[in-house]
């Protein structure tokens, strides 16, 4: 089943003043089509300003664009009553890259996690305790963390809250944005294969929106690029991409260092 499709988005921020006259800025995203099927996590990468995070947005029901539609479970978040829209965002979910601006500094872990349930269920205490206490070990961590705040967990720990928060209504999709680039290599390893774990358990979909192809490659089923706001490539098997010809695709294949330094370029020859 075809969970989300983008099609044929253009989208431009804002006006610009140009000769006297006003007019829309150029295209961040120009004419771009996707879709994901359930189940599937799609890696969109892409150089900085390429037009990923717009497209997530786009996508969030964030960003309105100007041409094109985005159908989520075949309705048009854009062009649904408001009952409609709210059931879209319960099944849409995100995740950001900085886990610290994501959540209240002032809200427990139990809070934090809550919220989306006070928001969407209709649970007795005793019932919400015990919920939020199986998605922090859902995330690999202890009921008993409900009572601490976010400045008392680690980065890895605060974007498994983060993620755990995510989760808690079961959505169909999660857009990941950048979710584990602030993280260190062990941190980022850890989430990867915690993401991995949720979608075969829950049947999850995921945009993992990434500049990493070695990110994507470990988390990811197909692989899409974006360069100066188009796709310009797609393979729905992952490992595919690296055979790709594309110099936009070349370009972030080179950017994987090799594992052993005396194997990398040196940076000034
Ligand atoms: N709110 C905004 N107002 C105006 N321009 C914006 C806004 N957000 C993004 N842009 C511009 O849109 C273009 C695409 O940005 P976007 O953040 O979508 O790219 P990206 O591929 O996600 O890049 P990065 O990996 O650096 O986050 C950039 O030129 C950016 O400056």
């Amino acid at each position: 089943m075809r969970v989300l499709q983008v099609k044929e988005v253009t989208h431009s921020y804002g006006r610009r003043k140009w000769l006297g006259r006003s007019e829309l800025r150029p295209p961040v995203l120009s004419g771009v089509s996707l879709t994901i099927e359930s189940g599937f996590c799609l890696g969109l990468l892409g150089t900085s300003g390429a037009g990923k995070s717009t497209l997530g947005k786009v996508i969030l029901g964030l960003e309105k664009p100007q041409e094109g539609q985005v159908l989520f479970q075949g309705q048009d978040i854009y062009n649904g009553s408001t009952q409609v829209r709210r059931e879209l965002r319960r099944d849409m979910q995100v995740v950001f890259q900085d886990c610290y601006s994501a959540v209240n500094p002032r809200m427990t872990a139990g809070q934090i996690i809550g919220e989306p349930l006070d928001n969407y269920e209709r649970l007795s205490v005793q019932e919400q305790k015990r919920t939020v206490e199986n998605l922090l070990e859902r995330v690999g961590l202890k009921p008993e963390d409900r009572n601490k705040l976010p400045h008392q967990f680690s980065g890895g720990q605060l974007q498994r809250i983060n993620i755990a928060r995510a989760i808690a209504l079961k959505p169909k999709l999660i857009v990941l944005d950048e979710s584990v680039s602030s993280l260190d290599m062990v941190h980022q390893m850890h989430i990867l294969s915690l993401l991995g774990e949720l979608k075969s358990s829950f049947g999850l979909s995921y945009l993992f929106i990434t500049h990493d192809i070695r990110a994507a490659s470990a988390v990811c089923d197909g692989i899409a690029v974006m360069e100066q706001g188009k796709l310009i490539e797609r393979c729905d098997d992952k490992d595919r991409i690296f055979e790709s010809a594309h110099p936009a695709v070349q370009r972030l294949i080179s950017s994987i260092l090799p594992e052993h330094p005396a194997d990398r370029l040196p940076l000034h020859e």
